[in-house]
């Protein structure tokens, strides 16, 4: 089966097309890294796959099904693992404990932000950390989520803001998983990680390896 697939998929932002017929298929630990221009439509592509977009036409699968209610969303935000855009990542009114909790799998998301360099955070309000703390909390996060089964793990530039250090680091970490990585990406280290590039521009995607 595969992981996640979509068909045809095109989202608007009001009289703007941003996301333009996109076709894609990804199977069970593949990883793809989504690079492109800057306003191509990366971001509103992912945030589709998970609802968070809904001026949206097509088919988009997870796991086999395609979300029809608002149950079936929730369940999709729950069994997927997401790293939002940074901008977005520091806006929920949350403290660092209560993200990694909300991942499902809280003990494994403390252990990955233990090694991430924040585990000693747990009491700060999201949004009082920097650029880079945050994106490293919310892979804690999501690595609990994928401790938990999640069998896909969606990510917008979660090495934007980090060091040289951090870059390789979570490049090293994303490239371990097991399972099916989609990847919004402008650095060069994490897409050569990929087993397979895309490349959107204008909303279309074009798969370059
Ligand atoms: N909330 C919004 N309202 C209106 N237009 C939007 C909104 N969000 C994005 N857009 C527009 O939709 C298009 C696609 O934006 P998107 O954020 O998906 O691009 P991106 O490829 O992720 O860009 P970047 O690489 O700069 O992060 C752009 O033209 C952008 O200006």
């Amino acid at each position: 089966m595969t992981t996640l697939k979509l068909s045809s998929v095109s989202c608007r932002h009001g009289g703007l097309s941003a996301v333009n017929d996109v076709d894609l298929e990804l199977s069970p630990g593949e990883h793809l890294a989504v690079t492109g221009t800057n306003g191509s439509g990366k971001s509103t592509l992912l945030r589709a796959i998970l609802g968070l977009h809904r001026d949206v036409t097509g088919l988009i699968e997870v796991y086999g099904a395609a979300a029809r209610t608002r149950a079936d969303w929730r369940r999709r935000c729950a069994d997927v693992a997401w790293i939002p855009q940074r901008q977005a990542a520091g806006q929920f009114p949350l403290l660092v404990r209560e993200l990694l909790d909300s991942g499902r799998d809280g003990r494994a998301a403390r252990r990955a932000a233990d090694e991430l360099g924040v585990g000693d955070l747990l009491d700060r309000p999201l949004s009082t950390l920097s650029g880079g703390q945050l994106q490293r909390a919310y892979l804690a996060r999501a690595l609990g989520q994928v401790a938990a089964g999640a069998r896909l793990l969606l990510a917008d530039e979660p090495t934007a803001a980090l060091d040289f250090a951090g870059q390789e680091q979570v490049a090293e970490v994303l490239a371990a998983l097991p399972v099916a990585v989609m990847v919004v990406t402008h650095d060069r280290v994490v897409a050569a990680a990929c087993g397979r590039v895309a490349e959107m521009a204008a909303g279309r995607m074009r798969e370059v390896r």
